[in-house]
């Protein structure tokens, strides 16, 4: 009834305008004094964030300063990273990329950003819990994130590492059995794609450490269905958060390739318990046991928690875990293999180095000056992780004259500074050699410029497997192969995708292989 009296009293009031004046129908003048309204709010808005905002003296495109989704085309099409080098190469070490967000080039800022004073955002780590139960990676409360941290780091220590060794090692030779695998046969071509091989391998050391779960040398086995189900649901977990509407639970019924990225989710999590319960049923030696991920999640209590973690948090956990350390570690090995299979001098070289060494151990291999500048160089101009690593300043902090306000927007991206040519000359080159200088200054200048693993209390935990899998594999795949990159290989195929973390376009890298003999 009020309703009506108020529509009256409106079209009473409007219609000797209306009606005198024009032939606008009222619907198209509410419609119209509604545009402007908005128009208005956003003019408004707009001259304040330009104008008057705290972030305001900061460069960077006038859009970015007055709408928070400037970077989404960029993301769409996967260049996040790549847009962001741009915009510092354009506006300087300092830029505002949207409203309240900065982005920094600099890498003396890196270890103000990730050290201290910042937390995670909420916005981005919230949409990576794979089960909806937090997990290491996604925690923003810094007291439950330590005591979780603390659950897991004995798995992770250089300790369980070496007593791990012995498998991660035999997995690293049955890498090298299976890429010469096609080689060995008279009647296939002596041409192998490393990808998936590499995935398959990082993802098998994994399960091995956390599971002590070990697979044959077929690649046909659980762990490449594994390998396709974590692929899938890295799409699926794309398209959720770009459509936040379409759930887990609802993503399931689509039709066609996107419902079946959302099934092989659920085909992880079934995988994943079905492995943690096949490990705790084992009984096994408690010293034995204690190396092995899952053990300490569930043999000891939580600190923040006051309790043992329950079995649907360990598959969170679990499924983290995987997650963050397959792809990545995969796409470093897939990188260097492609970058050494251009280039035959430089395989020569290590190859000299490794018949140096009497075993392929981590001890006989970590401290090799070439080995370990191919990695080095590796990670710096192919970053795993490529992306920003997204914060909220706890606190004002003053960088380059600028001072940026608590609760500002934070990021920086190893693509960027580990490309920067004040620190790094040709930046865009693999050159390994930059790493064997006997100049100790600028030696400690471009350390400190390498970022791969992010630095502080967030720093990766997993980066002392990771490098083991790097020395282990690297060695013995040029130990015993000749690699060269395979004619119909192009460009596009190993462009880097933005997806946060970083993958090839292609998604395969097709080499020649030639067996060597100890003698060659
Ligand atoms: C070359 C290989 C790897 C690279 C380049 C890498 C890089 C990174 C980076 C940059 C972060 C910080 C992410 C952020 O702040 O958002 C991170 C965190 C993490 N990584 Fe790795 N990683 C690698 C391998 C692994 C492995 C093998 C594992 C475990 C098996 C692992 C598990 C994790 C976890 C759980 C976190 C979250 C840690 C926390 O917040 O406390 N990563 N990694």
């Amino acid at each position: 009834m009020k309703l009506e009296q108020g529509q009256k009293l409106l079209m009473s009031t409007l219609r000797p305008i209306v009606s005198e004046r024009t032939d606008i129908g009222l619907f198209r003048l509410l419609f119209g004094l509604f545009g402007l309204i908005f128009l208005g709010k956003f003019v408004v808005k707009a001259i304040y964030r330009v104008f008057f905002h705290p972030l305001s003296g900061i460069p960077g495109p006038l859009l970015a300063k007055t709408v928070e989704w400037y970077l989404v085309p960029a993301q769409a099409s996967l260049q996040r990273a790549h847009r962001l080098r741009a915009l510092h190469q354009r506006y300087g070490a300092v830029v505002r990329v949207g409203p309240n967000e900065v982005s920094l080039s600099g890498w003396t800022a890196y270890r103000d950003i990730y050290s201290r004073n910042t937390t995670k955002t909420e916005h981005f780590y919230k949409d990576t819990r794979l089960t909806g139960h937090e997990n290491l990676f996604t925690f923003r409360n810094k007291e439950a994130h330590a005591a979780r941290r603390k659950l897991q780091n004995v798995s992770y220590s250089q300790q369980s590492i070496l007593a791990n060794e012995s498998f991660i090692a035999e997995k690293a030779d049955v890498l090298v059995k299976r890429i010469m695998k096609n080689a060995n046969e008279p009647s296939s071509s002596p041409t192998t794609d490393v990808y998936p091989l590499c995935g398959l391998f990082s993802l098998e050391v994994i399960l091995g450490s956390a599971f002590n779960r070990h697979y044959g040398e077929s690649v046909n086995g659980d762990s490449l269905a594994l390998l396709k189900a974590i692929e899938c649901t890295g799409v699926a977990g794309q398209v959720k958060t770009a459509l936040p509407f379409i759930t887990r639970s609802r993503g399931i019924y689509m039709p066609g390739f996107l419902g079946h990225c959302f099934r092989q989710w659920d085909l992880w999590e079934k995988m994943t318990q079905q492995l943690s319960e096949e490990f705790q049923k084992n009984e096994m030696d408690a010293d034995a046991a204690e190396r092995f991920t899952v053990t300490p999640m569930v043999k000891h209590e939580d600190t923040f928690l006051h309790r043992k973690l329950n079995q649907q948090e360990i598959i969170e956990e679990l499924m983290g875990l995987t997650f963050a350390g397959s792809g990545t570690t995969s796409t470093t090995l897939i990188y260097l293999t492609y970058s050494l299979a251009r280039n035959a001098p430089i395989q020569d070289r290590l190859r000299q180095e490794l018949r140096g060494v009497k075993d392929v151990t981590i001890k006989g291999v970590q401290d090799l000056p070439l080995l370990s500048a191919i990695i080095k160089e590796t990670m710096r101009l192919y970053p795993a992780i490529i992306s920003t690593l997204p914060r909220v300043l706890d606190r004002a902090m003053t960088i380059d004259k600028h001072i940026l306000p608590a609760g500002t927007y934070v990021g920086m991206q190893n693509f960027v500074h580990q490309r920067d040519s004040s620190v790094f000359h040709q930046p865009d080159d693999f050159i390994p050699d930059r790493w064997l200088i006997n100049d100790q200054d600028k030696l400690k200048e471009m350390n400190a410029a390498l970022t791969p693993f992010s630095a502080g209390p967030r720093n990766c935990i997993g980066q002392n497997l990771a490098k083991a899998e790097l020395y282990l594999a690297t060695a013995k795949i040029f130990n015993s192969l000749k690699l060269g990159l395979n004619s119909s290989m192009t460009q596009w195929d190993m462009e880097m995708e933005d997806r946060f973390a970083m993958a090839s376009r292609g998604k395969r890298l097709l080499v020649d292989v030639e067996v060597l003999s100890r003698q060659d």
